[in-house]
């Protein structure tokens, strides 16, 4: 069977997925592309862009539909017990993704918050969690959804949140031409859905940052 038949590792069978990236038939679109724009290919600075834009959408812009929740969350460690199991909050997780509408670029920075269950996950652990769902084409609001989700599953943590802020590309650059807007998103699981004290803690814990 053709390695193109093969739907990436990690991908949920209900999403629809043709195959795996192949950086030639990438390029070859790409180089179409340029084309279609009228654009001279024989130029020293396109001739290679083809295959500069494949390998950066294959390898980086694309490569969480390969990865999973539980292989980027790498090894956790069991929660301690009794008074400990206190929110952690990590803020900052700096991200950059790509508009599933205009393919066009979203940067900006998770802030990732969960109550230890049975285990605990590393840090990096965590930047490594919204970094699988960002280098995907996901909403800002699925990305949020997704990382909090995770984190809930993975760690059978009962609380967990994950809040975005991004500068997009296609509400900066093109259309409303909105230069300086930030776009914000939030996702709960948990006890963290409801809006009680521990949400409270949370907001007072992110206002302490800024
Ligand atoms: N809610 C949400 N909207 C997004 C996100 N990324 C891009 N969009 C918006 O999706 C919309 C796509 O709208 P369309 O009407 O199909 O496209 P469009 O005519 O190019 O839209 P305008 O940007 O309004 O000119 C745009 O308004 C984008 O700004 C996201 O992560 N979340
Ligand atoms: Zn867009």
């Amino acid at each position: 069977m053709s390695s193109s038949k093969v739907r990436p590792r990690g991908v949920p069978a209900s999403r629809s997925f043709a195959s795996v990236p192949d950086p030639v038939a990438m390029a070859s679109a790409v180089e179409a592309f340029l084309r279609a724009a009228g654009l001279p290919m024989d130029d020293e600075n396109l001739v290679d862009t083809p295959k500069r834009v494949a390998d950066a959408w294959s390898r980086e812009f694309l490569d969480g539909y390969a990865q999973t929740p539980g292989e980027v969350l790498g090894k956790t460690f069991s929660a301690p017990r009794g008074s400990s199991r206190e929110l952690v909050v990590v803020t900052g997780l700096r991200f950059h993704s790509m508009c599933p509408h205009h393919l066009l670029p979203v940067t900006g920075v998770a802030h990732v918050a969960y109550v230890p269950g049975k285990h605990v996950a590393g840090f990096g652990g965590l930047s490594a969690l919204v970094d699988c769902f960002a280098h995907r084409l996901i909403l800002q609001e699925d990305l949020a959804r997704e990382v909090a989700g995770s984190l809930a599953r993975e760690l059978g943590s009962p609380a967990t949140a994950c809040i975005i802020e991004a500068e997009q590309a296609c509400l900066r650059m093109r259309g409303p031409q909105q230069r300086d807007a930030i776009t914000h998103a939030e996702a709960y699981e948990g006890e963290l859905r409801g809006d009680g004290a521990l949400r409270r803690e949370l907001w007072a814990r992110l206002g302490a940052r800024r």
